[in-house]
This record gives structure tokens, C-alpha cells and sequence, in this order.
């Protein structure tokens, strides 16, 4: 989903219409622009922003950079962050706030879901000024894949080397997953295959006035599958490309005999660009200058314990991390009923545990309260920006 105001980005969102029917949209990306300066909140928002941000308990730098909002804002390189953990945790919430505060402060801001059941409209309140909403339907995009792998043979490249009487090449080349990796696709390739076409628009001319990109991930088990998935598809095409390479000479000697006509090349290209896209993705989530993933969390003790899984694999990635928000902490009170003090002594416990485990204690936490309103439609996410992001 793109919403768009320009007319430059108007004439994407038209081609991206086209390439997606309506009733792809529960397996849509969702790319939000946001203007310069969005509406204010109101009055009572105000006051409960002031109370919440003065009764949120000060964030716990132990070991860790300092790191706050204006560190996000300098440099003049364009900025990715991407907020990623267990689902429910606030992740939406968190990266909207967050898109909202980067806009309000003059950053022109994208943000991006890769969530096929992604709920950035809802956080928004579909309140997209000036915008028109495009879905991008990644099924489409692996569609595309499957068709310039397929080209020449029918039912793979694989059938077609066995016409070809190549098939004996395709069996020295034994670890070829070629015919898996088209029929079951690894969960993720829709993902991955989608999000490297986003980068694709990014980089457009068009869109180079974004200064900061917000995604809101897919839950953990996705972003990892996400995160390793271009390693996996880089080596895939990367034997496709070496096999067509090895069958060169042979099939022009087959050609010159039988003068059948192979057309490779356009399939070949299609999958070296997107092998050269998917490389680019991976490299941009490992990119330290430009990139960072945030971790969301809440203060209990199976989310922290994931936290701390989701943090050592996307060590093992090379994605940078920095920041660890503990989301939904319940504000001090001097008047807890008993269930609010049970609550509070397990969210102490679970807060304590952060400061203990070795993948989370070096990270920058910052510690987001539990408001007493649903955090929808831009004054609210301005509301909760204005505590998180400082
Ligand atoms: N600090 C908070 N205080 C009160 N409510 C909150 C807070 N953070 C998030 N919420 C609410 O919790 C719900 C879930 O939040 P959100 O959709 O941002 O989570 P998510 O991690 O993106 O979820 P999913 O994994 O399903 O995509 C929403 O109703 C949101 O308004």
C-alpha cells in the first residue's frame, strides 16, 4: 500500500494498481509517505502526554551509547530504521511514532510495512493526507521470478536441459534446488522478493527527497527468514547463472545441429537483477552508517527472553542494533489495586532480567509507558512519539 501525493509518486502508485488486484491486499506491502508536518494533538493528549512523559521511569543506559532522537535526524545520508519483535508487542505503534516524529520534525519520512497482515492503516487511522493507497502484491512478484525461471522449458530449467539432452549436466550439478525452490518456495521468498522491490522504488529518482524510511518488520520468525533469505536466493541464482554459463557451448553445438532456437538471455538477465537486488537488500540491513533495527519488546518474561533470541541471531546476521524499547510499563502510581501490583512486581522482574542478560544489557533501553487510550490516528502516535523519541 503506497499513499502518495506527489504526481510523480501518483504515476507509481497507478503502475503499482495495475500489477495488483484487490484481492491480493491481505498479502500487500504497505508504503506510507508522510507530509512535512502532521496535525497536532489536542489538548487532553497534551496534558496526558506531559504526565505520562513525566511518570515514565528514566531509561536504563547501564553500558550502553547514549543514543537519542537527534543522533536519528544528523548525518545527511539517508536513514533506515526497521522495528522488529514478538507480535503485539507494539511494533506498529513504535514505528509509526516514530515516522511521525521524523515528519514533525522535517524529515521527509516513508514507512513501510512488510507485514502481509500489516495494521499501519488502522495505526494511522487511515488518516494519509493528500495520499492514495497502492498495494504492492509480492505473489505478483514471484510470479515474475517463476516466469523468467521457466521461460524456455515449460515446467523449469531443469525440464529444459533434459530436452536439450543436458539433463546429465543439471545431475553433476547435484546440490541444484532448482525445481524446489520454484515449486515450494521458502517461506519469506514472497517477503523478500517484495521488499527488494520496494528498495527497487526507493531508489528511484522520485523518491530520493526521503530522507528516513520506517519499517514496521514482520514478526521475528519472518524477519530472520527475511534476513537470511538473500543469502539462499544469492547461491540458488548464482548456480543457475554458473550452469547456464557451463551449457553455453553445448547448446550452440545442439543449435547449429538441430537449429533450434534458445532464448536464455532475457530469462538470465531477469534473474541476475533480481540476484543484484537481493544483494543490495541484504547488504542495506547489514549498512551500520544507514540502517539499524529496533527491538520492541514488553516487560515480561517470555517476550524478553525472545528479545534476547531475536537480538543474538541478528548478531549472527551483521544487523546492527542499538536500541531496545520496553514498551507498555506500567507508570508509577502510589495507589495500585492488588492486580496492578501483582502486574507491577512481574514487569520489575522482567525489567531486572533486561539488565542481567548478556544480548540486551549493552543496548540503549528505552522504556515506553502503558497509556490508558488505543494508540490510533496521528495525534495519538504524535502522543506516544513524543515519549519514546527524545
Ligand atoms: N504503550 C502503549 N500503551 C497502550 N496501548 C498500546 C501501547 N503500545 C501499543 N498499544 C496497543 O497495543 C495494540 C498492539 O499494538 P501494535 O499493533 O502496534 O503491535 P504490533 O507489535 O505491531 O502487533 P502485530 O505483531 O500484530 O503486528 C494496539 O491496539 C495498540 O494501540
Amino acid at each position: 500500500m503506497l499513499a502518495t501525493a506527489s504526481p510523480g509518486l501518483q504515476a507509481v502508485a497507478r503502475r503499482l494498481t495495475l500489477a495488483a488486484p484487490a484481492a491480493a491486499a491481505a498479502q500487500a506491502l504497505c508504503v506510507v509517505r508522510l507530509p512535512r508536518r502532521l496535525p497536532g494533538r489536542s489538548a487532553s493528549l497534551r496534558a496526558a502526554a506531559s504526565a505520562a512523559a513525566a511518570e515514565a521511569a528514566p531509561p536504563a543506559k547501564e553500558g550502553a551509547e547514549e543514543l537519542g532522537f537527534q543522533e536519528m535526524t544528523s548525518g545527511t545520508r539517508r536513514r533506515y530504521y526497521m522495528l522488529g519483535g514478538k507480535g503485539g508487542v507494539g511494533k506498529t505503534s513504535c514505528a509509526a511514532s516514530l515516522a511521525v516524529r521524523f515528519a514533525n520534525s522535517g524529515h521527509p519520512t516513508l514507512v513501510v510495512s512488510t507485514d502481509p497482515a500489516h495494521s499501519l492503516s488502522d495505526s494511522f487511522a487511515q488518516d494519509l493526507t493528500g495520499g492514495t493507497l497502492v498495494q504492492i502484491n509480492p505473489e505478483k512478484a514471484r510470479e515474475e521470478f517463476r516466469t523468467a525461471s521457466q521461460k524456455n522449458g515449460g515446467t523449469g530449467v531443469k525440464d529444459f536441459m533434459d530436452s536439450m539432452g543436458l539433463g546429465v549436466l543439471v545431475e553433476q550439478i547435484g546440490e541444484l534446488k532448482l525445481g524446489e525452490l520454484l515449486d515450494t518456495p521458502p517461506p519469506g521468498l514472497d517477503e523478500a522478493i517484495a521488499i527488494s522491490k520496494v528498495i527497487q522504488f526507493l531508489e528511484a529518482q522520485e523518491y530520493s527527497m526521503f530522507s528516513h524510511i520506517v519499517f514496521d518488520t514482520a514478526p521475528t520468525g519472518h524477519t530472520l527468514r527475511l534476513l537470511s533469505l538473500p543469502d539462499f536466493l544469492d547461491a540458488s541464482i548464482g548456480k543457475i547463472l554458473k550452469l547456464r554459463s557451463k551449457i553455453a557451448s553445448a547448446t550452440s553445438a545442439i543449435k547449429s545441429v538441430f537449429g533450434q532456437e534458445v532464448q536464455q538471455q532475457d530469462a538470465a538477465n531477469k534473474l541476475e537483477q533480481l540476484r543484484e537486488r537481493m544483494v543490495k537488500v541484504r547488504e542495506l540491513f547489514r549498512d551500520t552508517e544507514s540502517t539499524e533495527f529496533i527491538i520492541v519488546t514488553i516487560p515480561t518474561v517470555m517476550a524478553i527472553s525472545e528479545s534476547s533470541r531475536l537480538h543474538s541471531s541478528l548478531q549472527k546476521e551483521s544487523v546492527p542494533v542499538r536500541r531496545l524499547i520496553v514498551n507498555q510499563v506500567l507508570p508509577p502510581s502510589t495507589s495500585d489495586c492488588k492486580f496492578c501490583a501483582i502486574k507491577r512486581k512481574d514487569q520489575t522482574r522482567a525489567l531486572d532480567m533486561i539488565r542481567s542478560d548478556p544480548e540486551l544489557m549493552g543496548l540503549n533501553i528505552i522504556q515506553a509507558p502503558l497509556v490508558d487510550m488505543e494508540i490510533r490516528g496521528v495525534p495519538a502516535l504524535k502522543f506516544l512519539g513524543d515519549i519514546v523519541w527524545k
